[in-house]
């Protein structure tokens, strides 16, 4: 048990009772956050919400850090929107998840349609991993370096790194990220990896492999971008967690969402959503190495959900008008806090009615 949870919530931390960046610190995590972007960020009443460290003690830039907004063209570098995620992050006293640094998609074509031999991409490679992570060395707590590495059948996945340089990529992508800032955590994230399966099998079988080439690797982030009424156990999802922490490596949640398949939801789905959350902070409170969950977006309003997945959605913990979502009183449970203590502490978000 984590020796922070034996103690209540409610005695620690009165004053800031049913905030969940709080409430899952009190529980021994290293933190409870959420992705956020620029975008998003002009929108005042989301930006207080978001800049709130005892709801979000942790963000995520969601675009911002990706091949094709800090290199787009070639050895030509911008950091103008990850500067203002940073920026926030410091500003808020909130840790920073960095993500990601090789991934085969929201690459700029100059990289996906080059035309390349291994020694030429690996230099690419090694060079963008180097500049990004120099620029923001210090300010990451974990960086996501290889992002989807693998089909669902635990194959690798094509991409223009796999049929150029071959499995190799990955250590190489690792040992440079380890040179450029040795301080920050180094994550292998990946989708559909919460419960046992042939990509959570191959994900094992990296780390093994890279533990035993030597190469430096802290954690597995698992996505979780899940789908209510068909998300694993809590006994799935903690086995697998524990299969992943019994090779060293620690791990977290890195991009959870549940998202409904048709919406709008019904009050009963609704219900379905927040025990399908409920099961996933409990399955990470039950794995010691389960060091923190990372919403992908707080609220419908900004969620990708509805473009990548056209007729799904209401995926997020806060409804479009920031009003909590049944699934949000479960986390707050889960974690130990209470309703009602919530919406006392709460007082500048609104309740819906559920
Ligand atoms: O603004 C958005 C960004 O928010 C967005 O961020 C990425 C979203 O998730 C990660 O990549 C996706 C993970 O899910 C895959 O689909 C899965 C297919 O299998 C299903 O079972 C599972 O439920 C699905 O999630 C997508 O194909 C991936 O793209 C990625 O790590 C984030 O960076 O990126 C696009 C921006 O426009």
């Amino acid at each position: 048990m984590r020796a922070s949870s034996l103690f209540s919530a409610a005695v620690l931390l009165p004053q800031a009772f049913g905030q969940l960046g709080t409430l899952a610190k009190a529980k021994g995590l290293a933190y409870f956050g959420s992705a956020t972007e620029i975008g998003e960020l002009t929108d005042t009443a989301y930006k207080a919400i978001i800049s709130d460290n005892t709801e979000f003690g942790q963000i995520t830039p969601g675009n911002s850090q990706k091949w094709d907004t800090t290199e787009p063209t070639q050895g030509s570098f911008s950091f103008t929107n990850g500067d203002v995620i940073t920026a926030l992050a410091a500003k808020n006293s909130q840790l920073l998840r960095c993500h990601t640094l090789v991934w085969h998609s929201q690459l700029p074509s100059w990289v996906s349609g080059g035309t390349w031999t291994n020694a030429t991409l690996t230099a690419v490679m090694e060079n963008h991993i180097t500049k990004v992570m120099e620029h923001y060395k210090g300010q990451c707590m974990h960086w996501d370096v290889v992002n989807e590495g693998f089909n669902d059948d635990g194959t690798y996945r094509t991409s223009i790194f796999y049929t150029t340089i071959g499995e190799a990529y990955i250590p190489l992508a690792f040992k440079a990220a380890a040179a450029a800032d040795p301080a920050a955590k180094l994550y292998y994230n990946d989708y559909n990896i919460e419960s046992s399966g042939a990509k959570s099998t191959a994900t094992q079988r990296l780390v093994k492999s890279l533990k035993a080439q030597g190469v430096k690797i802290d954690g597995v982030g698992v996505q979780a971008h899940l789908i209510v009424g068909l998300t694993p156990s809590l006994a799935a999802q903690t086995a697998n967690l524990e299969a992943f922490t019994a090779l060293g490596v620690e791990v977290a949640y890195t991009e959870l969402d549940i998202r409904h398949r048709s919406v709008p939801a019904s009050t009963k789905q609704l219900a379905t959503q927040a025990n399908d959350y409920a099961n996933t902070f409990n399955a990470c409170l039950a794995v010691d190495a389960c060091v923190g969950l990372t919403i992908w977006d707080w609220t419908d309003k900004y969620s990708w959900i509805p473009t990548f997945f056209p007729g799904q959605g209401q995926a997020c913990l806060y409804n479009e008008d920031f009003t909590k979502k049944p699934a949000y009183h479960a986390v707050v449970n889960v974690l130990g806090g209470s309703a009602s203590a919530t919406k006392a502490a709460g007082s500048s978000y609104v309740e819906a009615s559920s």
